[in-house]
């Protein structure tokens, strides 16, 4: 690809300046503020933040699937290929999710329905978003399954979810999710509800998968090392912002925003099993709760929750902007890092 073609190449996913609103009984809540983050063709990016950090609105705001009934408003930019999602109105969103975007849910058991065989299920999928014919819909649903890691694919093809343990299951789910030819795949914690030899199986699924059939993957995670795992890029989230974003390897060898070095901090470190001289450290915590975002003060919003804020922090509120003004996509928002270090 030459200079000039790529310039003019659309992200697959751009979601710029997004800020939503709900309508809570309390009052109109802004949940998200200045959301920006792009998905290219064939990338795997994550969203990482602690609970009630907003990656669930972050999701269920790119693939409009907040109920009218607590939505106030979207403002910014959702594209899809170059496609604005905010004006293309229902009947177009139903092509997109299940049809360029896919959803693979925390909880296998939300996306199957308990009283269908998983292969009928998988070829339904295909029946409605591919021309595939019949017999052409079930070679493919074997095909994944096998693609899956799955042994038995015709054995699971025929048996119930009930029938399947929870690493199959999700398999299955992911399988689902590839049945209509998605170019990204949006997977909201699609390992916490595993067992972790399993979350390390299926970590390593995706990324079979994205190199395969390039389709891109964002993954939605508490988990930096789920991220530090899979992800080239990531973006951490606190309180309905983007604190901090770049290369996974810039971010977790150079993290710049104090709510991104502690929850590196997080990370179990099991050290101490195999050095005695190491002695037993606690599990490092973040002081304090999140933000209840009806009470937002002027300044940054992990203030009273910050190891090295000062007097400015309480009082200017800071903007996502570079690292390094010249460097690539490292940013970070903190006025105690502005302009780099
Ligand atoms: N129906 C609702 N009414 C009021 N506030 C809500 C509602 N749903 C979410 N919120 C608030 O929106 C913010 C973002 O929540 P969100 O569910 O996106 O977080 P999350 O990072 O996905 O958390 P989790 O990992 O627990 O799912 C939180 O402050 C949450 O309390």
């Amino acid at each position: 690809m030459n200079v000039q073609s790529a310039l003019h190449t659309k992200s697959l996913l751009k979601v710029e300046n997004l800020s939503t609103r709900i309508k809570t009984t309390e009052g109109s809540l802004t949940v998200l503020e200045d959301v920006s983050l792009t998905i290219e063709k064939g990338e795997i990016g994550a969203i990482v933040g602690e609970s009630g950090s907003g990656k669930s609105m972050t999701i269920n705001s790119i693939l409009q699937l907040l109920p009218k009934n607590l939505l106030e408003n979207y403002s910014g930019n959702i594209e899809v290929d170059g496609e604005n999602l905010l004006t293309i109105g229902e009947k177009k969103m139903q092509e997109i999710r299940g049809g360029k975007i896919s959803l693979v849910a925390q909880n296998a058991m939300t996306s199957l329905d308990p009283s269908y065989r998983v292969g009928k299920q998988i070829v339904e999928i295909m029946l409605d978003k591919t021309n595939s014919t019949k017999t052409q819909a079930k070679e493919k649903a074997l095909d994944l399954l096998e693609h899956m890691g799955i042994d038995e694919p015709e054995r699971i093809f025929q048996s119930f979810p009930h029938q399947l343990s929870g690493g199959l299951r999700q398999r299955v789910v992911i399988a689902m999710s590839l049945a209509c030819e998605p170019d990204l795949i949006i997977a909201d914690e699609p390992t916490s509800a595993l067992d972790p030899t399993v979350q390390l199986q299926v970590l390593d699924l995706f990324q079979k998968i994205n190199r395969k059939f390039g389709t891109a993957i964002l993954i939605i995670t508490h988990d930096f090392g789920v991220v530090a795992r899979i992800a080239e890029k990531v973006a951490v989230m606190y309180a309905g912002q983007i604190v901090e974003k770049g290369t996974t390897e810039e971010v977790i060898f150079n993290p710049k925003h104090p709510y991104t070095q502690s929850l590196l901090k997080c990370i179990p470190n099991l050290d101490w099993i195999f050095d005695e001289s190491v002695g037993k450290k606690p599990l490092f915590q973040i002081k304090g709760e999140p933000l209840n975002l009806m009470h937002l003060s002027e300044g940054c919003r992990f203030v009273n929750r910050c190891h090295v804020a000062n007097d400015m922090c309480h009082k200017t509120k800071p903007l996502l902007k570079k690292v390094k003004p010249t460097g690539l996509n490292h940013s970070v928002r903190c006025v105690l890092n502005e302009g780099g270090k």
